[in-house]
C-alpha cells in the first residue's frame, strides 16, 4: 500500500519533469552515447547542456570536477558508464543535510518573501490547507499590505483552507499587521502562523529594514514560537530564480526554498542550482494550482525521476 502510494508520486514526479529531462537528460543521453572516448570534447559538450539546462555556471563546474575524478579514480573508459556517476555527483552536490519541516509540527511563525507574481499568496493557501488536513490551528497575517489584490486573494485562501485572516488595509503598516497576527496567532493558540510579506528587491536597504522590524516584533512578542523563513521563487524564471535567492540570502536568515510552477517548466535544474550553489533547502515544490499541489522536495527523488527511463516509471 505504502509502495503503491510512493510509485504513485513518483510517477507524477517523473512526468512532472518531463520538459526538465528533456531539456537536460536527453541532450546528456545522446552525448552519453555519442562519444567513444572520454576527453574534452565530451566533458565540454556535457557542460553547456548542464549550462543550458540551469543547473547553475558553479554547480556544473562542481560537478563535473567530482565527475572527472570520478571517472579517474575509477578507471571508467566508457562515456556511457559515466551516466551513474553523473547522477551520483548531482546528488552529492545537491546534498545539504536532512531537511526540517519542524515548523508543522510546533507552534511557530513562517515568513513567506517573495517578488510579486512566483505564487507567494497561492503558496501560502496551498501550505495553509496542508497544515489545516492535519488538524492544525493556522492564522494567515495578510502583511503583504503594498498591493490591494495580495490581501483579497489571501482572504480567498483562508475561506478555502478555513484559516484564519488578520488582514492589513492596504498601504497599512506591514509590522503593524504582523503584530495584530502575532497577538490573535497566541489568544486562540494557533498551531501556526503564516505572514504573507511584500518582498520588493529592488530596494534591498528598505526590504531589510522591513523584514527586520517584522522579526523584531515576532521575537519580542512571541519569543517561544519556533521561527521559519521560505523564500518563494518561480522556477520558470530559471536563473532569475537564482538570482532572487541569492538576493534575499543577502537580507535575510533563510530557512528554506518553495519553487513553484515546477509542473510543466523545462527549468527545474534550477533546484540543482539552489541546492548546490546556495546550500539553502529547497523544502516544497508547487506542481500546479490547487490547494493539494504543494509537496516536499526530494532531492534524491528528484534526480533519480529526472534521470528515469521510461520503461523505470
Ligand atoms: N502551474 C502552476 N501555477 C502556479 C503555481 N503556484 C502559483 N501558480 C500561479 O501563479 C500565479 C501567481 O500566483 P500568486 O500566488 O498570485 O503570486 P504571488 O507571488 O502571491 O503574487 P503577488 O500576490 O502579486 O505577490 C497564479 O495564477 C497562480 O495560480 C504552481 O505551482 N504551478
Amino acid at each position: 500500500m505504502a509502495e503503491e502510494k510512493k510509485g504513485g508520486f513518483f510517477s507524477r514526479l517523473v512526468s512532472g519533469l518531463t520538459k526538465t529531462r528533456d531539456n537536460i537528460v536527453s541532450g546528456m543521453d545522446s552525448i552519453f552515447h555519442g562519444f567513444t572516448h572520454i576527453d574534452d570534447d565530451f566533458y565540454e559538450e556535457l557542460e553547456e547542456v548542464m549550462i543550458m539546462g540551469d543547473l547553475g555556471v558553479q554547480a556544473t563546474y562542481d560537478i563535473l570536477d567530482d565527475l572527472k575524478e570520478k571517472v579517474k579514480e575509477r578507471h571508467i573508459k566508457e562515456p556511457a558508464d559515466c551516466r551513474e556517476i553523473l547522477i551520483e555527483s548531482i546528488k552529492e552536490q545537491m546534498d545539504v543535510g536532512e531537511t526540517a519541516y519542524e515548523f508543522e509540527d510546533k507552534t511557530s511563525v513562517v515568513m513567506m518573501i517573495g517578488v510579486n507574481g512566483v505564487g507567494k499568496t497561492t503558496t501560502i493557501g496551498k501550505l495553509a490547507g496542508k497544515l489545516r488536513a492535519q488538524n492544525k490551528k493556522v492564522v494567515l497575517a495578510a502583511a503583504d499590505t503594498f498591493r490591494a489584490a495580495a490581501g483579497e486573494q489571501l482572504k480567498e485562501w483562508a475561506n478555502r483552507s478555513q484559516a484564519e485572516l488578520i488582514g492589513g488595509q492596504e498601504g497599512s503598516d506591514p509590522a503593524s499587521v504582523v503584530f495584530d497576527a502575532v497577538a490573535a496567532a497566541k489568544a486562540r493558540h494557533a498551531d501556526v502562523l503564516l505572514c504573507d510579506t511584500a518582498g520588493r528587491l529592488h530596494n534591498k536597504k528598505n526590504l531589510m529594514e522591513e523584514l527586520r522590524k517584522m522579526n523584531r516584533i515576532i521575537d519580542r512578542e512571541f519569543p517561544e514560537a519556533y521561527r521559519e523563513t521560505l523564500v518563494v521563487l518561480d522556477a520558470t524564471t530559471g536563473q532569475n530564480a537564482l538570482q532572487q535567492a541569492k538576493d534575499f540570502n543577502d537580507v535575510a536568515d533563510i530557512t528554506g526554498i518553495v519553487l513553484t510552477k515546477m509542473d510543466g517548466t523545462a527549468k527545474g535544474g534550477i533546484a540543482v542550482a539552489i541546492q548546490a550553489e546556495l546550500g539553502i533547502p529547497v523544502k516544497y515544490i508547487g506542481v500546479g494550482e490547487t490547494i493539494d499541489d504543494l509537496q516536499k522536495f526530494d532531492a534524491d527523488a528528484f534526480v533519480n525521476a529526472l534521470f528515469a527511463k521510461e520503461d523505470e516509471n
